[in-house]
């Protein structure tokens, strides 16, 4: 097998994860983080995250992942994976400081005489790539360096909570490469899970029914569609099941048994068709807001994936609605929350549903007091100052109501 040296700039949930299992493969990796707090956690063999499996691939890597803020150390790769942030700018569009950040530092470090892949991650706008390629053209040019690279594009699909699985054992891999030379790269880096070769760990043995994923091997600006065109649409399942719901209620159905009617036919698939509290996370709610800057700035309206976002929004105010119905206004009650992340399994809290609930039960006169598993110290450093009313459940009693 080729074992190939390859860098991995920002170590968060997607660059940790395939850092981790890339040397679990067999690859050496080195990934570059600049949060002195992570670093040190990493540097001492613990994920600073929660994210199963995760640790326990970093110690079966050994050496073969280090863990740096030094860029310098990450040039004397072949292939360099940027996998930093793209958050939300006011205006919806995807702020790409920390990619063009990455990729200058990359450029500013890149040895002459050398030739590089660098790896495009993290989830982008379409024509990011080619900005990327043309930044990086630009300041080897200022330098006169006769270093050599290429950009691939090589969107994420992992789950949070199953990140290490969803590396393992994917669907798809896509590749967005202008050339052979670019997918041939990737080909060597992920042919120990195109070829199921590798040994699972017993923690997390091979599904069962499992199939080889899919090459999808196309190019840079349809790669990074792809990824918007995915989360929009599997934002959209969930949606249009909430909306369901919503008449379900009115109707007297069940939109649980409305879901599995529709979810056992293949062509809709009963996966994403789970209603409740809406959609959040890191990803749905920004890769929405930029599929429809992104029409913006080419002139063209997204109606679908605007109703998906507007539905997700009406959901959270729903719930408190139904809450306050069922109770007879909030005066002198507490509610109990019972799960802050934006889902089971992950201490993320980012755009959690929980976050407009508890925001709106305490605008509307109710006390709230809430409790996760995993993300009270997230929900803690984010509801800095409202401190008060997350609470551990120590203190839930008789007299509470529970919201899940
Ligand atoms: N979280 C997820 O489940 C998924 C995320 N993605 C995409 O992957 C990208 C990364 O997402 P996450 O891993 O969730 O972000 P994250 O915020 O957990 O991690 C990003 C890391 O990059 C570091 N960083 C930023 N600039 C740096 C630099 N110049 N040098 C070194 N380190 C730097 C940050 O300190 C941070 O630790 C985003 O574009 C996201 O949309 C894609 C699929 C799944
Ligand atoms: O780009 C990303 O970051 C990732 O976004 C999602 O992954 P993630 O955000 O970790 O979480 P999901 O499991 O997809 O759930 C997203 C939200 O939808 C909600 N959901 C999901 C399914 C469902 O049936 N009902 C429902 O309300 C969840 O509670 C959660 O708030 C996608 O599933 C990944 O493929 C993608 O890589």
């Amino acid at each position: 097998m080729d074992f190939m040296r390859i860098a991995i700039i920002g170590a968060g949930y997607v660059g940790l994860t395939t850092g981790a299992a890339l040397a679990y493969l067999g690859h050496h990796v080195t990934c570059v983080e600049n949060d002195g707090r992570k670093l040190a956690s990493l540097k001492g063999g613990r994920c600073p995250i929660r994210e199963p499996g995760v640790e326990e691939i970093m110690r079966d890597a050994g050496e073969r992942l280090l863990f740096t803020s030094d860029i310098s150390e990450a040039v004397g790769a072949d292939a360099i994976m940027i996998a930093v942030g793209t958050p939300s700018r006011e205006d919806g569009s995807a702020d790409l400081r920390y990619v063009e950040g990455a990729a200058r530092e990359v450029a500013e470090a890149m040895r002459s005489g050398r030739r590089y892949t660098v790896v495009m991650k993290s989830t982008v706008p379409v024509g990011t790539n080619r900005r990327v390629r043309d930044m990086i053209r630009e300041i080897l040019s200022e330098r006169d360096s006769t270093a050599e690279f290429q950009v691939v594009s090589n969107p994420e699909f992992l789950s949070e909570g199953q990140a290490l699985r969803d590396f393992l054992y994917p669907d798809r891999i896509v590749v967005g490469a202008d050339g052979p030379e670019g997918l041939e790269v990737m080909r060597r880096m992920y042919l120990p899970v195109l070829e199921q070769s590798f040994e699972p760990p017993v923690w997390l043995p091979r599904p069962a029914n499992y199939t080889r994923p899919s090459l999808v091997a196309t190019d840079p600006a349809s790669a990074e569609m792809i990824k918007y065109a995915a989360n929009a649409f599997l934002a959209l399942k969930v949606s249009f099941i909430n909306e369901m719901a919503g008449l379900c209620e009115r109707v007297g159905a069940d939109v649980r048994e409305v879901a599995r009617g529709i979810g056992l036919d293949p062509r809709i698939g009963p996966r994403f068709l789970q209603a409740g509290a809406g959609w959040g996370g890191s990803c749905f709610p920004k890769d929405t807001a930029a599929l429809i800057a992104l029409g913006r700035d080419n002139g063209y309206e997204m109606p679908i994936v605007s109703a998906t976002r507007l539905v997700n929004q009406r959901q959270r105010v729903h719930i408190v609605d139904k809450l306050e119905d069922a109770l007879d206004g909030f005066a002198g009650k507490t509610v109990g929350v019972l799960g802050i992340a934006f889902k089971p399994g992950t201490d993320d809290i980012r755009d959690a549903p929980s976050l407009d609930i508890m925001r709106l039960l305490r605008e509307r006169g109710a006390r709230v007091r809430a409790h996760d598993p995993a993300a009270m110290m997230n929900a803690r450093a984010a509801l800095d100052g409202l401190r008060r009313f997350v609470e551990w459940m120590q203190s839930y009693n008789e007299g509470t109501t529970c919201a899940s």
